[in-house]
């Protein structure tokens, strides 16, 4: 396999305890060049320890881990200057101006320009990229938590990187900001082939920009796929509804097409105003996740009587 063709970042069998809690047991995925995945998951399932271990802030307790093939724990500052990382929250002096900073930020990345990807990103297009321009000469200490949090996505860019880490990148975002962000990760993905590996609890946003979605809960991967994909493991979450005699009738199916195919088959004029209603990822999500938190309470159960699994 080429370098090129190789996943952007391995993971398998990653383990990670804090003290005597396990917080992320066996964990295995793939994210391939260019991809969008959005890893998603309840508070506390481990979302962020995951992100922090494969940007080589923390060091794993077990499983293999690379990233750009190479090992984070033990990554240089070339492999530094190819990841952008966004963190949840992050702080800069209160007297930087913010013009000031993304230049700083990007001249040490300067050196690490190539041919092929020229960097850094120029400071007023990236300021313009973010919605930042009108205000590139206020100090940050003067900046609202969602101009900050466009900030800290701008600082995450500013050295073009060919892997992005978005730890919420919305949050605090104002709807407009928020379409800016996701015309920007469509963007950077499709033009500049980045990979971007981002968590969010907005399942819409992450509907509309993940080519693939993992969910994970109480540290263990419980789904990995396309958002129809997922959808496909939840039977009965499409609804189907219509009118017949004046009357309106709903039903929650496995294949939506397959049953209003059949039903307009049997009664092709009689019936009107039929409606498809598909399983959201918010639905897939929540159902998924509940399966999940039961079988844990039920193996617990189990466990506390003492019966064998
Ligand atoms: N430094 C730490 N020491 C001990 N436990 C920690 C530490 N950091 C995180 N944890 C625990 O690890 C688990 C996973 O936390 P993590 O922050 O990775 O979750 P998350 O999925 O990112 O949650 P959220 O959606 O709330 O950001 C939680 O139970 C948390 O309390």
């Amino acid at each position: 396999m080429s370098v090129r063709d190789r996943p952007v970042i391995e993971v398998e069998a990653l383990r990670m305890q804090y003290g005597t809690d396990e917080v992320l047991r066996d964990v295995s995925f793939e994210v391939n060049r260019g991809e969008v995945l959005a890893l998603l998951g309840p508070n506390g399932a481990g979302k962020t320890t995951t992100i922090e271990i494969l940007e080589g802030l923390r060091m794993r307790s077990a499983g293999r881990v690379a990233v750009l093939g190479v090992d984070p724990a033990h990554a240089d500052e070339v492999w530094r200057a190819r990841v952008g990382i966004v963190l949840q929250s992050w702080r800069d002096h209160a007297k930087w101006r913010v013009r000031e900073l993304i230049e700083y930020q990007g001249s040490l990345y300067a050196p690490y320009s190539t041919e092929h990807r020229p960097r850094p990103w120029d400071v007023d297009a990236l300021l313009a990229a973010v919605g930042l321009s009108a205000h590139s000469d206020m100090m940050l200490k003067s900046l609202s938590g969602g101009q900050r949090r466009r900030l800290d996505v701008a600082i995450g860019l500013v050295g073009c990187p060919e892997l992005v880490f978005f730890d919420e990148p919305t949050a605090g975002l104002d709807p407009r900001a928020r379409r800016d962000f996701h015309e920007l990760v469509r963007l950077i993905a499709q033009e500049f082939d980045t990979t971007i590996l981002m968590t969010t609890h907005d399942l819409a946003e992450a509907e509309q920009l993940a080519h693939r979605i993992v969910i994970l809960t109480q540290g263990r991967i419980i789904a990995d796929g396309t958002s129809p994909e997922l959808a496909r493991q939840i039977v009965g979450e499409d609804q189907v509804s219509w009118v017949f005699s004046g009357e309106r009738f709903t039903r929650d199916v496995p294949d939506a097409t397959a049953f209003a195919r059949e039903l307009l088959l049997q009664h092709h004029t009689g019936i009107s105003e039929l409606e498809i209603r598909r399983a959201s990822l918010e639905d897939t999500y929540l159902a998924l996740v509940q399966a999940a938190e039961s079988a844990d309470v039920r193996a617990n159960e189990r466990e506390l009587e003492g019966t064998p699994r």
